[in-house]
């Protein structure tokens, strides 16, 4: 018997999707068996993948757990040497920024005097706080938990105001509100200056560009304006939350070991003496203080992830497949927590630094703490320069210890730190 002309139709229309499949199939069992298989992880689950079994938290320690599992995380790099080798050596594929729905210009910071010449007030600057807001807003929006949300449900910031669940696309664009006045408020500043030919706001970064732009045609300085506004906030953002939280690592770790501070303080003397404050050109002479910084550094990593980095093209590493667009995240938390190579690594011991004559040894956690790769911290050399004076002048100058109550006991303390990009 023959179909009707409905079925044939069917027919018809079932072929080319059939074919379809077949060459979908074969093309995929062909990339399978010519391309080398992707690296050893957890069995994701289908459409949320390892997202349940992540610690929202404190995603470093799930990440150090699967390395210890599976040899590697999920794209996790949890090596210093694999780090160098793919970060470093072949930064022309792994430079890139994952998609950060809530962060697009978000990345990092420097001091607005450097950017903007903007001397903030010593208190309730407008500035400073419109930064601060930026910052605290931007950081509840990136934390690691809400940060893989978005990125495997990205529709989340689609959805009507009156649906379950949008809430996060509000508080998005509260985040984008402050992104912009933080963008647009101290650039407008820096104008005024130039405008009004201040003597100061003519040696920022943005005064200076400024002055280059005037130089250029009228067609191309919109696009200058944008990238140079790009960069300030960059720059201001990122030096922001870094420099301070390394302090208070520093200044945690002087009340938890009084110990190294007094030795620290008598290496102060003996070098310095008690007439002035120590200088740069101080720096070479006082190695315990060097290897201070340097614990400071890996002990409490403040970007235990560093920056999500994408691989920009696909590529092969150690036999294992990596395809673009991958999220590649550098777990500073495993490197600077390695027991074969810092043991006892959750004591704060900057004499791990140090040779047995005293002697600064080649290890320098900066090497890691500030990323690798042509994506590496730009302000590195400032933000090891202005952190190194900091500790060497509060070294100098005052004494770290525990708070105490009205009748002199101790007040003890558990600390805590606030998960986020920056903790
Ligand atoms: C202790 C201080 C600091 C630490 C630990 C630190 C750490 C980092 C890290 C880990 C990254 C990501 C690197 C990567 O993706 O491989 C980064 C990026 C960045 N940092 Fe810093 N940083 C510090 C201070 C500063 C300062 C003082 C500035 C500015 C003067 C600055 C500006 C930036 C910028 C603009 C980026 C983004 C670079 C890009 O996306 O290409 N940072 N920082």
């Amino acid at each position: 018997m023959y179909p009707s002309v409905d079925g044939r139709l069917d027919i018809l229309a079932v072929l080319p999707l059939s074919f379809a499949v077949i060459i979908a199939l074969r093309r995929f069992i062909a990339n399978r068996e010519s391309k080398p298989c992707l690296p050893p992880g957890p069995v994701p689950l289908p459409l949320i993948g390892n997202v349940l079994s992540i610690d929202a938290k404190e995603p470093w320690l799930t990440y150090t757990k699967w390395h210890a599992a599976y040899g590697q995380g999920v794209i996790s790099i949890n090596s210093q040497h694999i780090a160098e080798a793919l970060l470093d050596k072949r930064s022309d594929i792994y430079s890139d920024r994952p998609y950060l729905a809530t962060a697009e210009q978000f990345s990092s910071s420097v001091g607005m005097s450097t950017i903007y010449d903007y001397e903030p007030s010593a208190r309730n600057d407008p500035l400073v706080r419109i930064m601060e807001n930026t910052v605290a807003v931007g950081l509840q929006m990136t934390t690691p938990g809400k940060a893989i949300l978005l990125q495997l449900f990205p529709f989340l910031l689609k959805l009507p105001d009156w649906c379950w669940g949008s809430s996060i696309k509000r508080d998005a664009q509260i985040s984008t509100d402050h992104m912009n006045k933080i963008r647009d408020l101290p650039f407008q500043s820096a104008q005024q200056h130039m405008a009004e030919n201040s003597f100061l706001g003519q040696f920022s970064m943005v005064a200076e560009n400024l002055q280059r732009m005037e130089k250029q045609d009228e067609a191309s300085k919109p696009t200058f304006e944008v990238a140079l506004k790009r960069a300030a906030v960059a720059g201001v953002m990122g030096s922001y939350e870094t420099t301070s939280s390394t302090l208070m690592v520093f200044a945690l770790a002087m009340v938890l070991y009084p110990d190294v501070q007094r030795r620290a303080q008598a290496e102060i003397d003996s070098v310095i003496g008690r007439d002035r404050l120590p200088t740069f050109e101080d720096r070479a002479s006082l190695p315990y203080v060097e290897s201070i910084l340097r614990e400071t550094f890996r002990w409490h990593p403040i970007l235990p992830l560093g920056v999500p980095h994408a691989t920009s093209s696909d590529d092969t590493y150690d036999g294992f497949f990596i395809p673009k667009g991958t999220t590649v995240m550098c777990n500073t938390w495993a490197i600077s927590r390695d027991e074969k190579r810092y043991p006892d690594a959750s004591r704060f011991m900057p004499e791990r630094f140090l040779d047995v004559n005293g002697v600064l040894t080649n290890d320098d956690p900066a090497r890691y703490v500030f990323g690798l790769g042509r994506r590496a911290c730009p302000g590195r050399h400032a933000g090891d320069a202005s952190v190194w004076s900091a500790i060497v002048t509060m070294l100098a100058t005052v004494d770290f210890s525990f708070a105490k109550d009205d009748q002199g006991k101790v007040i003890d303390f558990t600390p805590q730190f606030n998960p986020g990009l920056v903790w």
